[in-house]
C-alpha cells in the first residue's frame, strides 16, 4: 500500500459520548493517521456526517431531499475540519479540499492538487461528499480513491468485516475474509450502498472493510495483518 483512501464514518465520531463530535475519538483517529503517515504512505480521508445529518433521515421529518442531502454534506465538511484541527494538534500537516466552493473553508478539491499534497507529506481531507445529493460519502470514497490513483479504499467502520448479514442485528452472521465484488453485489451485504461497491469493481479499486474503532488497527491494516474483509 502507498497510497490509500481512507473512509471514516460519521456515526463513529461521536465515540463514547453518543453525539455530535468525541475529541477523544478524534484524537485517536488522528494519533493512528499520524504514524501511518509517517509510514511514507499518502493518505486521502473521506468523512462521513452520519453524527450530524443524513439527508434520507430528514425526509421522513418533513424535510425537501435535496435540502437534507446538502446538509448532509456540509456536515461532512463540519466533521473534516474537526479532524484536521486534531492533526494539526499531533503534529501532522493535513489540507482540507472541498467539493463545493467554499473557500476560504478550504480550497476547492481537484485529484492532482491531492496527489500533489500526498506526495509532499500531506494527509489530505475532502469534504463535502461528492458535491451532489443523492449520493453518499461511500460513494464519494470510491470517486475520489479512483480519482487519486489509490491502491486499496481502506472503509474505516465500528464492524470488523463484511458478514453473512448485518452483525449488529444478526449475532450468528459469519465474516468473509476474502469475498468478491458480485457476491457482495449478488447477496446484496450491506455494509456500503451499491453505488460504491460497482464504481470500485469497474475500476479495478478493491476494498478493505476493517474496525476503525479499535486503536492500532489503521496500522495493523495497511502494513499487511488480515483484521477486515477484502472485496476484489
Ligand atoms: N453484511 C454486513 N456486514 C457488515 N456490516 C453490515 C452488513 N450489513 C449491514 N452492515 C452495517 O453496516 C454498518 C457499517 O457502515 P457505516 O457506513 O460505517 O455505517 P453508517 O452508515 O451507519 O455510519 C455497520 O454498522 C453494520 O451494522
Ligand atoms: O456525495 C454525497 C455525500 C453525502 N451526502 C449527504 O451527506 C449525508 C452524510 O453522509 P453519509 O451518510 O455517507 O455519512 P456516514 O454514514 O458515513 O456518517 C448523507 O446522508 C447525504 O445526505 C450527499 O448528499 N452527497
Amino acid at each position: 500500500m502507498k497510497r490509500i483512501l481512507l473512509k471514516l464514518s460519521g456515526e463513529s465520531l461521536q465515540g463514547e459520548q453518543g453525539y455530535g463530535i468525541c475529541p477523544v475519538r478524534l484524537t485517536q483517529y488522528a494519533e493512528q493517521i499520524k504514524a501511518v503517515a509517517g509510514k511514507g504512505i499518502e493518505i486521502s480521508i473521506v468523512i462521513g456526517g452520519g453524527n450530524i445529518f443524513r439527508g434520507l433521515s430528514g425526509v421522513g421529518k418533513g424535510f425537501d431531499r435535496v435540502k437534507g442531502d446538502q446538509m448532509g454534506m456540509l456536515a461532512t465538511v463540519i466533521n473534516s475540519l474537526g479532524l484536521q484541527s486534531a492533526l494539526e494538534s499531533v503534529g501532522q500537516k493535513s489540507k482540507v479540499l472541498t467539493s463545493i466552493n467554499m473557500s476560504p473553508v478550504g480550497e476547492i478539491y481537484q485529484a492532482a492538487k491531492a496527489i500533489e499534497l500526498m506526495q509532499a507529506g500531506v494527509v489530505v481531507i475532502i469534504a463535502g461528499g461528492t458535491g451532489n445529493p443523492f449520493f453518499t460519502t461511500d460513494t464519494a470514497s470510491a470517486l475520489r480513491g479512483v480519482e487519486i490513483g489509490a491502491d486499496v479504499l481502506l472503509k474505516g467502520t465500528r464492524v470488523d468485516g463484511i458478514y453473512t448479514a448485518d452483525p449488529e442485528k444478526e449475532p450468528t452472521a459469519t465474516k468473509f475474509s476474502t469475498i468478491s465484488f458480485t457476491e457482495v453485489i449478488e447477496k446484496r451485504l450491506k455494509v456500503m450502498d451499491l453505488t460504491a461497491f460497482t464504481m470500485c469493481m469497474e475500476n479495478h479499486l478493491p476494498i478493505m472493510v476493517f474496525d476503525m474503532d479499535t486503536y492500532g488497527n489503521l496500522e495493523k491494516i495497511t502494513g499487511g495483518e488480515e483484521i477486515g474483509t477484502i472485496v476484489k
